[in-house]
């Protein structure tokens, strides 16, 4: 064993910024939003330093108090926690007011990484019920996204990228999710800021063989979502996973985890339970024979877990790419 604890690996973004591999993920379903702060308080009091949240996570606010009263009962400070938080695609042409509206939910001056959340332009729905009295996922009647037909995705990261250049201090680096390798080429096309970080669906049923590659050759981090398989951690009960775990005599939500670890990828399982939230620290000296194995696993059984009708217009996202 390399790490006592997963929470000790640090990365490294190709700005020099340095990002805890594991992180806890806050997209808490709606029931258990309320349980965002005692996550956090539990998560960074088990050696995390690393949260991952969104405006439209609907949990900014509750993930802000946990950090307050941590800050407030000297466990941790500021400066040695990662936040990151997202631009949803209803912001996609208001990313700065999106930057300071989640600041004010947090309370705190700065996060320390903001990803674009989707490629993806929606028009703004008012709705009493949504976020901040917009409708977070807007459809026509006939179920078809609402997608703003002038928009370009692409307006989101260069308006980041402009902030970023102007040494913004509201944030230290920028990001983006839920990009293809053929966005990632027209970004590195028309922009000068080469994205830190590429937050996608990763685990071994979704290797991102080709993306991980591409990622790789332009210095952009990747970073796994739903690594467990997201709600109810399906993977947890795959086949080859329980064969590999057995291996080396620990959980197979730890060989998961490890799976990311060990290529270099950072990960963030999401748990509201602190027994599993302490649990998923576990560090796993999984081999390189065992990486490739899942990988081919992958290869021949790709298949997307987290399937967003919104993400229809992004190549990829329906041909379990
Ligand atoms: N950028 C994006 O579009 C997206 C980002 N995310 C981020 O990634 C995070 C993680 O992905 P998720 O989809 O939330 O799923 P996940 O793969 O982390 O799995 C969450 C499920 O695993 C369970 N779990 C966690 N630890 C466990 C343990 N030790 N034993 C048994 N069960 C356990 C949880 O109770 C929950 O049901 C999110 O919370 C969010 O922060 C997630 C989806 C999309
Ligand atoms: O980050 C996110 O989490 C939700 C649920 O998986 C998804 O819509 C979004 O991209």
């Amino acid at each position: 064993m390399l790490h006592p604890k997963n929470t000790e690996v640090y990365f490294t973004l190709n700005n020099g910024v340095r990002m805890p591999a594991i992180g806890l993920g806050t997209a808490n379903v709606v029931e258990q939003i309320p349980q965002t702060k005692q996550a956090v308080k539990a998560a960074i009091k088990s050696g995390y330093r690393h949260i991952d949240t969104a405006w439209a996570y609907q949990c900014e606010d509750r993930v802000g108090e946990a950090l307050k009263e941590l800050f407030e009962e000297g466990v941790v400070k500021r400066e040695d926690i990662f936040v990151t938080t997202k631009v949803w695609p209803t912001n996609w042409d208001r990313v700065d007011e999106s930057i300071s509206r989640s600041l004010e939910n947090l309370g705190l001056d700065h996060v320390d990484l903001v990803l674009q959340h989707w490629p993806l332009c929606f028009n703004r729905l008012e709705d009493p019920d949504g976020i901040d009295g917009v409708r977070r996922n807007p459809y026509h009647e006939d179920g078809s996204p609402h997608y703003n037909e002038k928009g370009d995705y692409l307006e989101t990261f260069k308006t980041l990228e402009k902030l970023y250049l102007a040494k913004d201090p509201r944030f230290r680096a920028i990001g983006v999710s839920n990009y293809p390798v053929e966005y990632l080429e027209r970004l590195l096309k028309e922009c000068q800021v080469v994205p830190a970080i590429n937050q996608v669906e990763c685990h071994p049923h979704l290797p991102q063989m080709e993306l991980r590659d591409f990622c790789t050759k332009h210095n952009i981090r990747l970073e796994a979502y739903s690594p467990l398989g997201a709600t109810n951690a399906p993977l947890i009960d795959n086949e080859l996973v329980k064969k590999i775990a057995g291996k080396y005599a620990c959980s197979t939500q730890n060989v998961l985890i490890a799976y990311h670890m060990r290529q270099g990828v950072v990960s963030v399982p999401r748990s509201v339970n602190p027994k599993h939230i302490a649990s998923n620290v576990q560090f796993v000296a999984l081999s390189k024979e065992d990486i490739d194995t899942l990988n081919k696993f992958g290869v021949e059984n790709t298949k997307r877990i987290v399937d967003e009708p919104f993400a229809a217009a992004i190549p990829g996202f329906r041909e379990n790419k």
